[in-house]
């Protein structure tokens, strides 16, 4: 039997007085894509913070590639997370550098997963450039300079070049222009085909899930009230409030 990359089992994180996420229980196999949605507030990002390890279960445990992550702390929470997670945030700021070159925002990677040599960090930086489909020569550029979906792609390329278990991804295409937003998931399902990662992916937005997800949580207050392979979710929800959320998203 195949290790899953992530088994979340009863997480409940709280925020002093806040309930963050309550009682979440999946696991994500390797290769998988795991959608999550739900309102703004709902505890998806929560629960996405506590599979990236810089959120602590209050109660409940996280374990990543089968190591429970309640035991590892400090610089061997941090090699863990760099090992085995790579992240695509909204918020391109929060991941990148911007007055760094886009080659040196995706060589920090490598450096942090314990990769030496300038000549094989540089081709290896070279290929998943190419990869994302960046413009030949604008490597050496600082992300300052790039465009909206062009900075996406380079979280992207930073995410994926140290070969993770699993991709993390809140909102990685809100707030792009539709267009932009066509190209980016359409690079995300490419890249998760060929590279065969795992992924867990936050979004608000159906069509994304739909698009990009093999399986399906339903959040609302913090609880999972629906999960599912995503096609059976969409097609016959059984909760209210799934049913509410299709019903108002997608054209049936
Ligand atoms: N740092 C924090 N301190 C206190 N409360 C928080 C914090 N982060 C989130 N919360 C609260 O936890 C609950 C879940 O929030 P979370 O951000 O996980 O939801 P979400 O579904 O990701 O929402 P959004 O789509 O708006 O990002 C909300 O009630 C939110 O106000």
């Amino acid at each position: 039997m195949t290790t899953p990359v992530l088994e979340v089992r009863d997480l409940t994180v709280r925020y002093s007085s806040t309930l963050g996420c309550a009682d979440v229980s999946f696991d994500v196999q390797p290769g998988e894509v795991l959608g999550i949605v739900g309102e703004s507030g709902s505890g998806k990002s929560t629960v996405l913070g506590s599979c990236g390890l810089s959120l602590h279960p209050t109660q409940g445990s996280v374990r990543l590639s089968g190591v429970d992550t309640a035991e590892i702390v400090g610089g061997q929470r941090r090699r863990l997370r760099n090992q085995l997670i790579g992240i695509v945030r909204q918020a391109v700021a929060d991941e990148l550098r911007l007055g760094v070159s886009a080659g040196g925002n995706i060589a920090e990677r490598l450096l942090a997963t314990g990769h030496r040599g300038f000549d094989a960090i540089r081709a290896r930086v070279d290929q998943v450039y190419r990869e994302v489909e960046l413009p030949v020569g604008r490597m050496d550029a600082a992300v300052a300079t790039f465009s909206g979906g062009m900075r996406q792609r380079v979280q992207i390329a930073r995410a994926l070049v140290s070969e993770p278990a699993v991709l993390l991804l809140d909102e990685p295409t809100t707030g792009l222009d539709v267009s932009v937003q066509a190209r980016i998931l359409d690079l995300i399902r490419r890249l998760q085909r060929q590279t065969g990662v795992a992924m867990v992916i936050v979004s608000h937005d159906l069509a994304v899930i739909r698009m990009l997800a093999d399986r399906l949580l339903v959040m609302r207050q913090g609880r999972v009230v629906e999960s599912g392979v995503t096609d059976r979710v969409l097609s016959d929800p059984r909760h209210p409030y799934t049913q509410l959320l299709v019903s108002s998203q997608l054209e049936v």
